[in-house]
Order: C-alpha cells, then structure tokens, then sequence
C-alpha cells in the first residue's frame, strides 16, 4: 500500500463539561482495541472537520456539540498506518450520551488524563492539555 493511502485524517473532539474531558475507550473489536481517545473519526471526501464531528459524534455517542476552536493537527506513523488528528474544542450541546461503539466513557481533569492507556497518536495533546489552565 503506498504511503498516501495509509495515510489518514481524523477529526477529534475535546469535549469540556464544568472543566472536565470526556476520554472514550475504543472496543475490544476495533483497532487499537480498548486504547483510549477522544471521539471522533476519518473525514470523508468532501466533509469540513466540523461536519465529521457532528456525523460521528450523533454516531458513536449520541450527542450534538458546538464544534470551537482547532488545536494543531498531529501526525502519529503508526506501523500499519499513519494518522494525522485534527483536534477542536467542543462543547456538548444535546443529547444523553450513550455509548453506541466505545467500550467505556470517562470526564477528567486535564492532568488526570495521563493516568489511562491512550492511542499513541494522542500523547503530545494529552501532555498540551495538561498544561492549560
Ligand atoms: N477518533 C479518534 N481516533 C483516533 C484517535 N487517536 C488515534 O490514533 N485514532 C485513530 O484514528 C482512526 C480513527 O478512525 P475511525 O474511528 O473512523 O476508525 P475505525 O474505528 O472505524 O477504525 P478502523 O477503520 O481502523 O476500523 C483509528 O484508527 C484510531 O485508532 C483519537 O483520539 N480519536
């Protein structure tokens, strides 16, 4: 497979609730099993960050959010795959989460994060998160 092809973009939310983070844990099914992350998925062909997280937040949880300000995208080379994360700030908006594909959800502290088993991808956004006030 070349490079370009394994190569994908990925849109995740950092949703805060009374200064807590929702972390979700990926499945035992899925890749990466029980790893955790920040919701969301690849972009479509076409489709803004925003409109990705809308799809794959009502998706995966259930819920609607206010998508706010991009952080910098990450790059993470995986051995099978690379992935580039394109993080936002989120605010949730309606809806009663329910985890549809996740194996488990969590809300922390920024600096409690560092205590769960992440993707790898996501390790320099939980270190810049643990940093804010
Ligand atoms: N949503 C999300 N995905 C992440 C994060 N970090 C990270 O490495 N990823 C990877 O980015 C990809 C997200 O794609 P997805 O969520 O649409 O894909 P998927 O579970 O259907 O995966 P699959 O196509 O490998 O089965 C996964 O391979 C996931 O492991 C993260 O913080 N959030």
């Amino acid at each position: 497979m070349s490079d370009k092809l394994s190569h994908i973009h990925v849109a995740c939310a950092i949703i805060k609730k009374d200064g807590l983070i929702l972390a979700t844990q990926r499945s035992a099914t899925m890749s990466l099993p029980l790893k955790w992350e920040f919701p969301g998925g690849k972009l479509e062909t076409g489709e803004s960050a925003e409109q990705c997280l809308q799809r794959e937040l009502q998706e995966e949880l259930g819920i609607v959010v206010r998508v706010g300000a991009g952080l910098e995208p990450l790059t993470h080379r995986y051995p099978t795959f690379t992935v580039t994360l394109h993080p936002f700030l989120c605010d949730t908006l309606q809806g009663q989460m329910i985890l549809h594909e996740h194996n488990a959800a969590c809300w922390l502290a920024p600096h409690e994060l560092a205590t769960l088993d992440w993707a790898e991808a996501d390790w320099p956004l939980i270190s810049l998160l643990a940093q804010q006030p």
